[in-house]
């Protein structure tokens, strides 16, 4: 596994069009979630598309050492053995889930009601991010935790001999930590109940159904309420892992910004609840298409096409948020070479990702030319409709998003755009650069 020691800086120069036909790497959340409920069910699980990112391949560890067996047979295209529900045995070692905060918080979920003791860390990012939102309600099922200070990793566990269901009302709309519940709820016996005040990504309701478990989703305008049956008896199911559309944001968002771009994304997961930004800027004035809908292992998957046109700038809702809220970086991007204001509501969650993602975006645009503000837990970005200056080595934090937000920047703006790491966008888009620069005649993004 990769080791962030080394720090390139790359910079994007201003590009001439991005022009292709391409598919995105494997979508991280089904990825993970693939590796977890291979490794719970009972027989031989084929998953085609994995993505290969650092933040998976710490999951793909982490069920190793818990004793499943995760074998790659070729690029994407992986093996995992499980151990049935509640089979896991006990790690002999520290669990690292690197920069992962949904490998960290889904894990803490299936060792809360595995009885026995285990400890789990991350990198100094994952390492800052707030526990307690799982830990506090995995408790109930009679799991022991000790964290740091603040509910923060590194985290030790005494997993509950005889898990409890759990009943409880999710008080920020968080799919890890709905996700976390359920898991916890597979080795318990009766219904595990959870409550989101608003729909998150259903990547773990849909997958579990397709593992044989028996959830309910009951829907009352935009609280959801799903029921999980505990002990069931998980059945290996091969998973076909569809293109992430949060790491088609940035491609998409290069291609809105330079003039005469046009791609064509194939094989992209558009999930409902995960296209807050297509909807998003469509409504800024995009021209995004798709073409062959289709329904692929439960999740509807699809072709987008994009060209580059003008954008003008729109209220994001805070509705919004849980169907974007790892694009907001990017968005902002877009926004800042629209015309007019554009303001994102409702951002709070956006500060406990892999970096205080508000401060940092707007950090990321200010220092480039481009006038934006945080109004409370809004982000506020006034585009000119013209190139931003640029000229600014961003500040990146660990985060993999800001490092591709910024290069993408770059490559609208009068002067080069660099990072001051761009090491961390292998742990959910490896092959980023070359992706990007494969569709522009002459490469824009190359090291400092
Ligand atoms: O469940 C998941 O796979 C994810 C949920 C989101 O996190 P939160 O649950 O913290 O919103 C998202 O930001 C993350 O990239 C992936
Ligand atoms: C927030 C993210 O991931 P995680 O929470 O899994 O670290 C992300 O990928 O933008």
């Amino acid at each position: 596994m990769q080791t962030h020691d080394i720090k390139p800086l790359i910079a994007a120069r201003p590009a001439s069009p991005l022009n292709g036909t391409l598919r995105m790497p494997g979508d991280k959340s089904i990825s993970h979630r693939a590796l977890m409920f291979g490794a719970l069910a009972v027989g031989e699980t084929r998953i085609s598309g994995l993505l290969e990112g650092e933040d998976v391949l710490r999951t793909a560890a982490a069920m190793r050492v818990l004793g499943a067996e995760v074998v790659q047979d070729a690029p994407g295209a992986w093996r995992v053995s499980g151990r049935g529900v509640g089979g896991l045995t006990e790690p002999a070692d520290v669990l690292d889930m690197g920069n992962s905060g949904t490998a960290a918080r889904l894990l803490a979920g299936i060792l809360a009601s595995h009885p026995f003791f285990s400890v789990m860390t991350g990198d100094a990012s994952l390492r800052r991010r707030p526990m307690r939102r799982v830990t506090d309600p995995l408790a109930m099922c009679g799991a022991r935790f000790l964290t740091r200070e603040g509910g923060r990793l590194p985290l030790a566990i005494e997993g509950a001999r005889d898990a409890l269901p759990l009943e409880y009302r999710v008080p920020v709309p968080s799919a890890q930590v709905k996700s976390a519940l359920l898991l916890c709820g597979l080795n318990a016996p009766g219904i595990t109940r959870i409550e989101e005040p608003e729909a998150t990504r259903d990547h773990s309701e849909n997958m579990l159904r397709h593992f044989g478990a028996a959830v309910t989703v009951e829907e009352a305008g935009r609280v959801r309420v799903i029921s999980l049956q505990g002990q069931p008896h998980l059945r290996a199911a091969d998973v076909a892992v569809p293109g992430d559309p949060s790491s088609a944001a940035f491609p998409v968002v290069a291609a809105l910004l330079v003039p005469g771009s046009r791609l064509r994304i194939e094989g992209l997961g558009l999930n409902p609840l995960r296209c807050g930004l297509f909807t998003t800027l469509r409504e800024m004035g995009a021209d995004l298409t798709v073409e062959n809908e289709r329904m692929e292992g439960g999740e509807p998957v699809g072709d987008l096409v994009v060209r580059h046109g003008p954008l003008r700038g729109v209220e994001v809702p805070w509705d919004r948020a849980p169907s974007m809220i790892d694009e907001y970086p990017v968005l902002a991007v877009a926004a800042a070479c629209a015309s007019g204001t554009t303001r994102m509501l409702g951002l709070k969650e956006l500060r406990v990702k892999e970096s205080d993602r508000l401060a940092a975006t707007a950090a990321l645009l200010t220092e480039n030319g481009v006038k934006a503000e945080i109004v409370g837990d809004d982000l506020v970005v006034h585009g000119s409709g013209k190139p931003p200056a640029g000229g600014a080595v961003v500040k990146t934090y660990m985060d993999h998003r800001l490092a591709m937000s910024a290069l993408v920047l770059g490559l609208a703006t009068e002067t080069p755009v660099g990072v001051d790491d761009a090491s961390f966008i292998d742990t959910s888009f490896p092959g980023f650069v070359a992706l990007m620069n494969g569709l522009i005649a002459a490469p824009a993004l190359r090291a400092a």
